[in-house]
């Protein structure tokens, strides 16, 4: 049986009597690229909190990477990482600075950190701006070096939440080229997105639709069952009937 990254059974989180999130239950393997998609206020974010060990559930189960999502929460924060568009990197820190920092906290040894970084900053062709300040980099490179960082102590879940929000179709491409990679290494990706495109990259998809998901599968065969000629059009045929919407 192939070893599974994150199981989820039922999961549930209720504010009051709302649910915002309603019973979902899937796996995903390990390296595998899971898309998970849903409209505004579809229960994304909430979802994500519980499986990166951030809130509770109200019931059901899950572990990711082999922990508990209730009673080992500091054990699922030592073994994922974690990036979204609206929390990432140290703007008034260097690019080298921000590696050391997030290593640090991670965990990484000094030794291993010197030596990486130095690696990752060739590989990423930043040697240049190793020493800007983070928040002098374009959004592109800022979001490759947030991923980089990540990864940086090889944690066996990332969490993507809008990783590439507000980038240009070319930057996204090459920012999916790193997440394939570090998937091949066997990181398992979990990635939230709102572009269709990305959704297409994902080994699987779920989509949720007012707490509860509503469809679960590899984009080809969920076109094929939704006779759409794209994940756009399984987006909106799915969606349209969304109850909630943004806040
Ligand atoms: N702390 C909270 N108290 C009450 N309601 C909440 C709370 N957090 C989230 N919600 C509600 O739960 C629902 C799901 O929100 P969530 O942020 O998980 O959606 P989302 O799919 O991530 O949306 P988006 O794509 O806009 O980030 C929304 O209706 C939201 O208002």
């Amino acid at each position: 049986m192939a070893e599974k990254a994150i199981i989820c059974k039922d999961l549930s989180k209720q504010f009051g009597s709302f649910y915002a999130v309603n019973k979902i239950s899937f796996e995903v393997e390990k390296g595998e690229i899971f898309g998970f998609l849903g409209a505004n206020g579809a229960g994304k974010t909430t979802a994500m909190r519980m499986l990166c060990g951030l809130s509770y559930p109200s019931s059901g189960e899950a572990s990711v990477a082999g922990f508990d999502v209730y009673k080992q929460q500091e054990s699922i924060k030592k073994h994922i990482g974690y990036m979204s568009q609206k929390f990432s990197l140290y703007e008034n820190l260097n690019v080298l600075e921000n590696i050391e920092f997030f290593g640090g906290v991670y965990g990484v040894s000094r030794g291993e950190i010197r030596e990486r970084s130095r690696s990752l900053v060739q590989t990423l062709g930043l040697e240049s701006q190793a020493k800007k300040m983070v928040g002098e980099l374009p959004l592109g490179w800022k979001q490759k070096l947030a991923f980089s960082v990540a990864i940086f102590h090889r944690p066996r879940v990332v969490f993507l939440d809008e990783p590439t929000g507000g980038v240009d179709p070319v930057t996204r491409r090459q920012f999916w080229d790193m997440i394939y990679e570090a998937a091949a290494s066997g990181i398992t990706v979990f990635v939230t997105t709102h572009y269709m495109d990305e959704a297409e990259y994902c080994n699987r998809i779920s989509v949720m639709v007012d707490g509860k998901i509503e469809a679960l599968d590899s984009p080809g065969n969920l076109k094929q069952h939704f006779s759409a000629a794209s994940m756009d059009e399984v987006f909106y045929k799915l969606a349209r009937g969304a109850r909630r919407s943004a806040d």
